[in-house]
């Protein structure tokens, strides 16, 4: 059986709570991906283009810092990465994210939660920052997802 880990970025709990079930459900590691400065309501306004998250977005090469690095990526084969969908793809955060660590020989699994869209271009954008590695589209999910639901999908990979 191979070893995952679910890693994920959540602005407002959203996404959290969904990963924190995806990997109690398939007996997963969790890490969670914290920005160096954390984001604050104002950061994330989306209807203000000087806002914080605007400006990092309308950036594709911006890289927000990330407090804390994952030392033992080695470990794991399978590793799901969830995040909240920022104007129809994933945040810059997640970019750096899958730039610092070497995913190369993982398959990479995307998961989101959004307001309505779905992954976007996001599973082709973090495939051009993990050489070596396997990332699939992924799948954005509903919060009312049930945990067999989870797990079904999961199970795929595991
Ligand atoms: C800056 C920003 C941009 C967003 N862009 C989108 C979008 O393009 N499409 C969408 O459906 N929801 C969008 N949303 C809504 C989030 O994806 C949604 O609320 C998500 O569940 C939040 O997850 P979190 O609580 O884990 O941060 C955006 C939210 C923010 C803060």
């Amino acid at each position: 059986m191979s070893k995952s880990l679910v890693a994920y970025f959540s602005a407002s709990g959203v996404t959290k709570r969904l990963a924190e079930r995806l990997a109690d459900e398939i007996g997963a590691d969790i890490f969670e991906i914290q920005a160096e400065t954390p984001y604050t309501d104002a950061d994330l306004d989306w209807q203000d283009r000087d806002s914080r998250s605007s400006i990092e977005m309308n950036d594709r090469s911006c890289r927000p810092a990330i407090r804390t690095k994952i030392t033992d990526m080695e470990q794991y084969d399978v590793v799901f990465v969830g995040f909240p969908i920022w104007w129809y793809r994933e945040p810059s955060i997640i970019d750096t994210f899958m730039e610092s660590c070497d995913f190369s020989g993982k398959t990479v699994i995307p998961f989101a939660t959004s307001g309505g869209s779905g992954m976007g271009s996001s599973g082709r954008n973090m495939a051009a920052l993990a050489s070596g590695a396997k990332v699939l589209d992924g799948k954005c999910f509903p919060v009312n997802v049930s945990g067999r639901e989870l797990a079904d999908w999961a199970a795929k990979w595991l």
